[in-house]
């Protein structure tokens, strides 16, 4: 045999290989460039929330997960639109830091839609309202949800707000101390929010110390939902026969998803029991929870408006949206007051003025509480724990930002990110960006607000989460003071770029991790 012809040959095959996959990349790159119009663009090998874009870290090089967060004060200094072209794999991405364009992308009957892709995490278990597209079966989802999100739900939020903090603050000896030193408040409030919807979601009061699952050995709910947050990625990119392997990190993937379809069963099955024995006008009369509603539209005959498969994927999704937000979004606002004394004061002087001789707050103060809800709204301006707004065009559009900046061109290929963090912490909507003023929103001239979303698809749980959280803070501040606790020599700059802005993290929701804090009773 001639292995001197043998390798020439190969060699040939390889380059012919490489020019051909060259050229298909330069034909891939004008197109990509062409379906954003041409549009100002910034070039990287992967798009930044797909494989592997997102297993690189952001860099010069790389898009990583975190691109828009870390870029907040940079990336649109020059255009608040840019297009982003994964050179190598990926969509084109059109990402804006306008609201104009953001009006144009989520309003109503507008030529944009879900990207089935974007929330595929969300998807575990089947279609649901986050996951529906607005073209498709979303009104159907949300026809069966929405009256659910009423006055009377939002007392019974309140009220178990109270409840659920006294839990807490009795079972985490807090009542005992004049000073408590957590290591993560994040993980205190993640708590506190998943007992609240387990418990007016779902008609399921929990104790503090007894989590659904808590029996020796097996992962509670709340680790359940920690474990699948965190290796989401897995769960994504992991074909499901895998998941048996025995690696640690997939057992325990797989142990949570289990756990949480396990506990979901259970809601599920002892509320078709209780909702049986029941007469249509005890059923019209009873508790209007969020689940009793959602297994009222199952089960109605002849009218069974969600499939089994959806009212299971519908009770996930509202048990993961209304907690980890909450929950990310009070942990990120008390870290915030710890190194804003001026503002915690402002705040503490509220509390203290409504709730003389030291009374619990009720559902009729919250319109008083305003200067507690600016405060959650200033935080979760810094912290979006919902923090881009990813949609796809339906038919190729042009869409028209403010003022002189030209309109932008884009095709169904594009995908179009309204970047939450870019707008709030854009200077022309909201001057000195970085600075915690919870008076933007008190002032009389509240600028826009966009961390609950917009247009249609804006939060159902917007009213929900302000009234748990109000009431937690009003709590909490009714009777302690939060300090940040730095390392030596450290100031609250420092403490803050080390505990809020460097560690937070892009799961299905953004924000700070842990925040350690000292919680200091008042005298
Ligand atoms: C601080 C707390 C929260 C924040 C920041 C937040 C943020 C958001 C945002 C930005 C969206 C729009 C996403 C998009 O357009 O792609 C959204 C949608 C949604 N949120 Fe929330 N959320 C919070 C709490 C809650 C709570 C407590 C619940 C339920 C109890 C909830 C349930 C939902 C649902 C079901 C949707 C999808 C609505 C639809 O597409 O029709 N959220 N949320």
């Amino acid at each position: 045999m001639d292995l001197g012809f043998h390798i020439q040959d190969l060699r040939t095959q390889l380059l012919v290989g490489l020019g051909a996959l060259t050229a298909w990349l330069i034909l891939q790159f004008i197109l990509k460039l062409r379906a954003v119009g041409f549009t100002r663009s910034k070039f990287y090998p992967f798009q930044p929330f797909g494989l592997p874009g997102a297993l690189f870290p952001n860099t010069w090089w790389n898009a990583g997960v975190l691109y828009a967060w870390e870029g907040r004060n940079t990336i649109y200094k020059d255009h608040e639109t840019f297009a982003l072209i994964p050179y190598l794999m990926g969509p084109p991405l059109l990402f804006t830091s306008s609201l104009e364009v953001t009006r144009q992308v989520t309003a109503r009957k507008a030529p944009f839609d879900k990207n089935k892709k974007s929330v595929q995490g969300l998807r575990l278990f089947g279609e649901n309202l986050v996951t529906e597209k607005s073209y498709g079966e979303w009104s159907r989802h949300r026809r069966v949800v929405n009256p659910a999100f009423n006055q009377e739900l939002y007392h019974h939020v309140w009220d178990s707000s109270v409840r659920t903090f006294k839990d807490m603050t009795a079972s985490e000896g807090w009542d005992l101390k004049d000073t408590v030193e957590t290591k993560s408040i994040g993980d205190l409030v993640s708590k506190f929010a998943l007992l609240i919807i387990t418990d007016v979601g779902f008609g399921m009061p929990l104790s503090w110390n007894e989590p659904p699952g808590s029996e020796e050995g097996t992962m509670t709910l709340l680790e359940a939902f920690e474990v699948m947050t965190k290796n989401l990625l897995i769960t994504l990119v992991v074909p499901k026969w895998a998941m048996g392997l025995p690696l640690k990190e997939l057992q325990r993937t797989k142990q949570s998803h289990e756990k949480i379809m396990a506990v979901m069963r259970d809601f599920i099955q002892e509320r078709r029991a209780q909702l049986g024995s029941k007469t249509d006008v005890e059923r019209v009369n009873e508790s209007r929870t969020v689940f009793n509603l959602l297994i009222d539209a199952n089960d109605h005959e002849g009218k069974a408006v969600l499939s089994d498969q959806e009212l299971f994927s519908n009770v996930f999704v509202m048990l993961f949206a209304g907690h980890e937000t909450s929950g990310k979004t009070l942990a990120a606002t008390l870290g915030l007051l710890a190194i804003y004394p001026d503002e915690q004061e402002k705040a503490y002087t509220t509390v203290k003025e409504l709730l003389a001789g030291g009374r619990d707050p009720t559902f009729d103060d919250f319109d008083a509480l305003r200067p507690l809800q600016a405060c959650l709204m200033e935080a979760l301006r810094l912290f979006p724990t919902g923090s881009l707004i990813i949609r796809r065009p339906t038919e190729d559009t042009v869409l028209r930002p403010e003022g002189e900046q030209p309109p932008v061109f884009v095709s169904t290929k594009t995908l179009v990110i309204c970047d939450i963090t870019g707008i709030n912490y854009n200077p022309r909507y909201y001057p000195d960006p970085n600075v915690f003023v919870p008076s933007r929103w008190t002032n009389g001239n509240e600028p826009e607000y966009l961390s609950f979303g917009a247009g249609p698809r804006a939060c159902i749980g917007r009213r929900f989460a302000m009234y748990e959280m109000t009431c937690f803070l009003a709590l909490l501040l009714r009777d302690w003071k939060v300090e940040p606790i730095l390392r030596p020599g450290e100031s609250t700059d420092g403490w803050r770029k080390r505990v809020l802005d460097d560690t937070v993290t892009l799961t299905i929701t953004m924000g700070p991790d842990r925040v350690p804090l000292r919680i200091l009773r008042r005298t």
